[in-house]
């Protein structure tokens, strides 16, 4: 298998395993989707031998000629004057073979934002995808082959922590794009770290939005949700600590109570759905002990927060629950503090402006940030002083791939998607070129 765009071991991954099931009706009611045996070191080594041979032709290749099969952002160095009429120059060159480490929560954009602009650099990539989402990577793989990718160039191989970590450990590796949680996010660092290889952490979030009394409410109310509800809440960047001004309060728990309750929750591939299950049952009990633990911290249930069975028996089993909307919260509750990754929107009152800027900021994370507010002096001057990757005004989630991408923070550092991303795949060559004679001091 040496040399394909997609790693596929013979053992390793049992495609269509029911073929006659919808894959997002298999994810939804727990039945099985694919099976597949992980990745061991030979397979790995062998993965990355054969993204390093496809590598060395694909770096020598020019933009253009790698723009006929991907379309390649503009990569340019700089020309630096130098007295007497000599100069330098610096070229941006590819970092060799990248690793991609995925989470399961977006898993085919995950693979295409770190894949698309390293392939763009001139570099080969081995993706790993989560064991939990095995199969897009390997669509994505089948996309680039029929793009024109050559064979090898994008390898996925498949498994968990030993797999990732042979991936972060292996000496041909120069870089490691992760996407995970931050206890995940740490090892791979250290490991990157022994080898001297960069790295790019896309890790967790408690992002606050900030909703003041000058807002127009129905969008607040709509960003709320969108910051919340967005794929059952499964969203690194979820706007999950809602501080609302307290005069407003009552109004928009009303009007947010209201929409929220009116979610359809069921099959994602019907037009009426807005929100699907989640991962799995750990996942979702994971997310339903959160909700209990915020109950006993004093927090109120306004709606939702509870595992719910659609009317469509072909759902059933499925880990489904009703969203959750939780007032009466406080800085210090473990709902407001830790990330839940679910359906579950905080809400808590503030005063001033002062005040909700030092309470949203006062979270190790920093992934992203809102407001809402008709005051244009004050959105900027809150968006200058949230610590967090971006900061979204009047509106929440909105990531499209020209607009950089990323945390501070234990959010992580590095950044995908926009022009920037071309920093985090190359590395800049300088060259000096003398034009006169040398003038030696020996
Ligand atoms: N910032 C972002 O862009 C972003 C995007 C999506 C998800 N996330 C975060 O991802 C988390 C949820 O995803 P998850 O549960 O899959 O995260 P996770 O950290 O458990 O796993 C992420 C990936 O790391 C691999 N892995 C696990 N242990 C490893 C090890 N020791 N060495 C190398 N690889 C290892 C996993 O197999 C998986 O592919 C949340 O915290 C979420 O906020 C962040
Ligand atoms: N909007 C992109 C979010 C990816 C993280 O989960």
């Amino acid at each position: 298998m040496i040399g394909c765009t997609t790693w596929l071991h013979p053992y390793v991954f049992y495609l269509g395993a029911q073929p006659a099931c919808k894959p997002a009706n298999l994810v939804c009611v727990g039945r099985i989707l694919c099976q597949m045996v992980p990745c061991g070191a030979e397979e790995v080594d062998e993965a990355i031998k054969s993204a390093h041979a496809a590598y060395l032709q694909w770096r020598k290749m020019a933009g253009m000629e790698r723009a006929r099969v991907i379309c390649v952002l503009f990569i340019k160095g700089q020309h630096i004057q130098l007295p007497g009429g000599s100069f330098a120059y610096t070229r941006r060159e590819p970092l060799g073979v990248c690793v991609g480490i995925g989470a399961w929560n977006y898993p085919f954009q995950i693979a295409s934002w770190k894949s698309a602009p390293a392939l763009a650099c001139g570099n080969a990539m081995v993706f790993k995808p989560s064991p939990m989402t095995p199969v897009t990577a390997v669509i994505l793989a089948e996309i680039y082959k029929e793009a024109g990718v050559p064979d090898g160039l994008f390898c996925v191989v498949q498994g968990g922590a030993d797999t990732g970590t042979l991936l972060c450990q292996h000496p041909k590796v120069a870089k490691v794009s992760f996407t995970g949680s931050v206890p995940t996010g740490k090892k791979v660092m250290e490991m990157s770290a022994k080898g001297v290889k960069q790295v790019t952490l896309e890790l967790g979030g408690k992002s606050p939005l900030l909703i003041f009394k000058d807002c127009e409410l129905e969008n607040a109310v709509k960003g709320a949700l969108m910051a919340n509800f967005l794929t059952q809440g499964e969203v690194c960047c979820n706007g999950t600590r809602v501080y609302v001004q307290r005069e407003i309060m009552p109004q928009f728990l009303e009007k947010v109570v209201k929409r929220t309750k009116a979610i359809p929750v069921g099959d994602p591939l019907l037009d009426g759905t807005r929100m699907g299950a989640l991962i799995s049952k750990p996942h979702l009990e994971k997310v339903l002990g959160f909700v209990s633990q915020a109950k006993k911290e004093g927090a109120k249930v306004l709606c939702g927060g509870e595992p719910i069975v659609p009317s469509d028996p072909n759902l059933k089993g499925g880990y489904f629950m009703a969203p959750c909307v939780l007032d009466n919260c406080r800085d210090d509750m473990t709902c407001v503090k830790e990330e839940i990754f679910g359906p579950v929107m905080s809400v808590l009152p503030f005063d001033t402006e002062e005040e909700v800027i030092g309470r949203a900021n006062n979270t190790t994370f920093g992934l992203a940030s809102g407001v809402f507010t008709r005051d244009i002096s004050r959105a900027h001057r809150v968006a200058e002083n949230l610590e967090a990757g971006t900061c979204f005004i009047n509106n929440y989630n909105i990531s499209p791939v020209e607009v950089p991408f990323g945390g501070y923070k234990m959010s992580g550092f590095g950044r995908e998607n926009g022009q920037v991303t071309i920093e985090y795949y190359s590395q800049l060559k300088t060259v000096v070129v003398e034009m006169g004679d040398v003038d030696s001091l020996f």
